[in-house]
């Protein structure tokens, strides 16, 4: 499958530590899951949930599920340890925090090998050096990371994003000029769907593959945000099926419900059912 139609609406993170969480993910219909050692596990913690980890993913039972781990810093007394026990792990992806530049991916890719990486940004070092480090060849995704990244930056919470939005579009950018996966941060507030709806249709429109979770509660808004819509479905079969029979008559332009449909256009409507079916695909097995 292109890895580009491959759904990446739902992106949970689980806490490595917290078996429980662990085992409940097995049933839970998200596209893929971050396994944290970084944030989400107390220094206390760190090593048990390295093992804690290793033994979950070795049970198996994550079915589809894409299966991410974000070790620690390299520059914490964590990181090298993580990165060398992630090779003995059934993973998908190795993720690395706070990435500032390429050269953080290549201390990671001297441990990790042929492992696809992909880089949390989440510093304005990282926001500044978005396009190289979406170049680097072993990288794969990007994730946002705006807790860290309002820190940084000291911004308040607004509803409407705007303190973030320089360095989400240089990052979607550099993500788009690669073909690279980009998922969007967290809400905090897992309680709070509707303000997480919002925040999911925003980053629908704004280009992300999906969204990365704290909470099985945003697994569903998450899913619904950036999967096609019927309408969506609808439209692109209909701009397929205009542009298709004008083409046989040696045109180049349709018209559909009042507005142009050029060949751009039909490549899009192709990307969203190749979308739509994947989802398809992934639920009925
Ligand atoms: C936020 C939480 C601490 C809440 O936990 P809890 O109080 O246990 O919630 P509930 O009682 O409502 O849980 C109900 C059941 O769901 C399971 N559960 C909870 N969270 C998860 C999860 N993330 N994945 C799988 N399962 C989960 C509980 O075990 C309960 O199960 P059961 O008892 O069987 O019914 C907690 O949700 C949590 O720890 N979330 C993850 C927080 C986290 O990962 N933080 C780090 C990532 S955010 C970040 O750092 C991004 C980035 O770096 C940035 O800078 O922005
Ligand atoms: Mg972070």
């Amino acid at each position: 499958m292109d890895p580009r139609s491959r759904p990446y609406r739902s992106v949970l993170y689980i806490p490595g530590s917290k078996p429980r969480a662990l085992d409940k993910a097995r049933g839970l219909p998200v596209d893929a899951i971050i396994f944290d050692l970084e944030d989400a596990v107390s220094a206390d913690e760190k090593e048990n949930a390295r093992d804690t980890l290793k033994e979950a993913l070795a049970q198996g039972g994550y079915g589809q599920r894409i299966k991410i781990v974000r070790i620690n810093g390299l520059d914490t007394p964590w990181g090298h340890d993580d990165a060398r026990a992630v090779r003995e792990m059934d993973a998908d992806v190795v993720l690395l925090p706070k990435v500032g530049s390429p050269a953080d991916i290549d201390a990671l890719a001297a441990i990790t090998g042929d492992l696809p990486i992909w880089a949390m940004m989440e510093t304005p070092r990282g926001m500044l050096n978005a396009a190289a480090i979406a170049a680097h060849p072993v990288l794969t995704g990007m994730v946002m990371g705006t807790n860290d990244l309002a820190k940084e930056l000291q911004t308040r919470f607004r509803a409407d994003r705007l303190p973030m939005m320089a360095g989400l579009g240089l990052c979607l950018l550099a993500a788009k000029a690669e073909g690279l996966i980009i998922v969007d941060g967290v809400y905090n507030a897992f309680k709070d769907d509707e303000g997480l709806a919002a925040e999911c249709a925003q980053g629908r429109d704004m280009g992300f593959d999906g969204k990365t979770l704290i909470h099985p509660a945003q697994v569903d808004v998450a899913n619904a945000a950036f999967a096609p819509s019927a309408e969506e479905v609808d439209l692109a079969r209909r701009q397929i099926a205009a542009f298709e029979e004008v083409e046989a008559s040696g045109q180049g332009v349709a018209v559909v419900d009042g507005k142009i449909v050029e060949n751009l256009h039909v490549a899009t409507a192709r990307e969203t059912l190749a979308k739509a079916e994947a989802i398809e695909a992934l639920q009925a097995g």
